[in-house]
């Protein structure tokens, strides 16, 4: 068993750009504890009113497996912990379990402490008895403790021994700036592991892109405490990822940490957390990102579909993932007819997805991309079917963008599409050439496809892909759309920005009048 000791609503914090207020720090660690984590560090309740807060309210909630820690420093140099205002939070605070953190390398005792190396033992040893005799239990965090012991490793041996003098139920070796490699963690650990006679924990940082890994390399070698955040949020370069550490920790090396049936939860988890620290998740997160399982290469796609496990190294139906595939210019068949039984297509022969293929390919080269645009991919598959018939047809369309002196700019476009036997002629005006051409466009629909009132534009994505040929350059336009209860991507390319944006407006059009029925979409999100 691994305890599983979550910092993101203190360490987490200490990331830049993420700022959680009183309630999200309570939804967070309600979520942690629904998740079966051992140990939720709230915050520093020596810093600042929010933190005091959150302990309040913290005090009123009935925690169903994990225990909440407040977190502070030891007690001042010069000072007692019964006078130090750090230490009188921490037991304001009413958790059960405090942890306090201390310094471990000299540079830090002399430097920064600017005392002595006896000075700093002594208010370790003291800050944790004070606590305990208080009667809370004490974890003890060693700051900088690998760059300590490789300067002095008696003097870092010193720190926890004294910790230990004081009642501390467990001292955490903390890779504090994150430089520490792994074959040193395992080192350092087995070292420790034999001298002291204490359960050990793991709190690394990732300045060195190795968080994860000291984290499994400390586990190996007798740690039985993890530290860390969810999508590894933390100061600087971030914390240990607990995104990875769990699922690596409970699904290759056989240790259990949350309870398996919790395991599933772990994507959700991850986007959970990012959504309320309001930050884009990141696709390529290990485990839990969308990127996770998703599969481009048709040398991968084809063997995927004869083995599941082929090119992924778990089930990511096992963290709450599940495998995608893309579509793009490094398609085989096999994508193509993926993405067809994704989208319910059936596909009649060999020669339609060898088709599908080649003109996927030959629009890619001119700039077309659908790997973010899966409603295009969709459509052109559909456009190889025999029997499908779009709901419209363009006949001819103009723009016009006039700047008259008083009036400003008058943007006008006009369509002509046909439906079933109809021709249909209309002008509209907009902001833009493309507003214009989409106002014009829906007076067209409107009568024969009144959902077309549901589709909102959301993003209008423009990227210039030879930039060397300046305005002669092939623009690539991505248009989001929703309607209320679903969104769907699209795409165009070419030398013409307008023709571009026509070309993913005309596929957001399609796609969406395939998809969208007449209902209120109040009562489809309900469904
Ligand atoms: C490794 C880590 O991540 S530790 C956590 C770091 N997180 C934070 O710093 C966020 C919360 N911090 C804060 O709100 C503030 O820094 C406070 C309230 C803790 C302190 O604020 P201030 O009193 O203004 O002090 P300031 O932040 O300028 O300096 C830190 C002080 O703590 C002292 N200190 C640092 N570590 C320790 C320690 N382990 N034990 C005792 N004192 C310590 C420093 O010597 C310095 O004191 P001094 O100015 O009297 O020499
Ligand atoms: C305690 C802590 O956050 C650290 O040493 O990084």
């Amino acid at each position: 068993m691994i305890q599983i000791y979550d910092t993101t609503l203190r360490d987490g914090t200490q990331r830049k750009d993420i700022s959680l207020s009183c309630s999200d720090k309570l939804r967070i660690a309600q979520r942690l504890d629904e998740m079966g984590v051992d140990f939720i560090e709230g915050g520093w309740p020596g810093s600042n009113p929010k933190d005091v807060e959150f302990f309040q309210e913290a005090a009123k909630i009935h925690w169903k497996h994990a225990l909440i820690t407040a977190f502070g420093s030891t007690c001042r140099v010069n000072g007692g912990p019964q006078d130090d205002a750090n230490i009188q939070a921490l037991l304001d605070s009413g958790t059960p379990v405090c942890t306090v953190f201390g310094k471990s390398w000299t540079l830090h005792v002399v430097d920064v402490l600017r005392t002595t190396l006896p000075e700093n033992l002594r208010i370790i040893e003291q800050s944790v008895a004070y606590l305990r005799e208080q009667g809370r239990r004490v974890i003890y965090d060693a700051e900088h403790f690998f760059d300590g012991y490789k300067e002095n490793p008696e003097y870092t041996l010193d720190t926890l021994r004294a910790a230990v003098r004081g009642g501390a139920e467990r001292v955490v070796l903390c890779d504090t700036n994150g430089g520490a490699l792994p074959h040193e963690v395992s080192a350092i650990v087995s070292q420790v592991h034999q001298e002291l006679d204490i359960p050990l924990g793991i709190h690394a940082h990732n300045d060195s892109e190795c968080a994860v890994a000291n984290s499994l390399a400390a586990v190996q070698a007798g740690c039985t405490q993890v530290q860390g955040t969810i999508n590894g949020y933390g100061e600087r370069c971030g914390n240990a990822n607990l995104c990875s550490i769990i699922p690596d920790l409970q699904l290759k090396l056989g240790y259990e940490c949350l309870p398996s049936v919790k395991l599933v939860e772990l994507y959700d988890l991850s986007h959970f957390v990012a959504e309320i620290a309001n930050l884009a998740p990141d696709e390529y997160q290990a485990y839990v990102g969308q990127a996770a399982f998703a599969h481009k290469g048709g040398v991968h796609v084809s063997a995927m579909r004869r083995s599941p496990l082929s090119y992924q190294h778990i089930e990511p139906e096992l963290v709450g993932n599940e495998m995608s595939v893309v579509v793009s210019e490094l398609s085989g068949k096999g994508n193509i007819l993926s993405k067809a039984e994704e989208y319910g297509l059936a596909v009649n022969g060999s020669e339609e997805v060898v088709e599908a293929l080649n003109q996927i390919k030959e629009l890619e080269s001119q700039g077309f991309s659908f790997e973010a645009a899966e409603a295009s991919a969709m459509l052109l598959l559909k456009r190889h079917q025999p029997d499908y018939r779009a709901p419209f047809e363009l006949i001819d369309y103009s723009v016009s963008v006039e700047h008259r002196q008083q009036r400003g700019i008058i943007t006008e476009a006009m369509v002509k599409v046909r439906i079933g036997e109809k021709v249909i002629h209309t002008a509209g005006e907009g902001c833009g050439p493309v507003h214009a051409l989409d106002v014009a466009m829906r007076k067209a629909l409107v009568d024969d496809f009144p959902q077309i009132a549901q589709f909102h534009l959301t993003d209008f994505k423009v990227r210039i892909l030879n930039g060397a040929l300046a305005t002669e350059a092939i623009t690539r336009v991505l248009i989001d759309t929703q309607n209320g209860y679903h969104s769907w991507s699209t795409v165009g390319a070419s030398p013409n920005i307008i023709d571009a944006s026509w070309q993913a407006l005309a596929d957001s059009i399609e796609y969406g009048l395939m998809t969208t029925t007449e209902e209120d979409p109040a009562e489809q999100v309900a469904a």
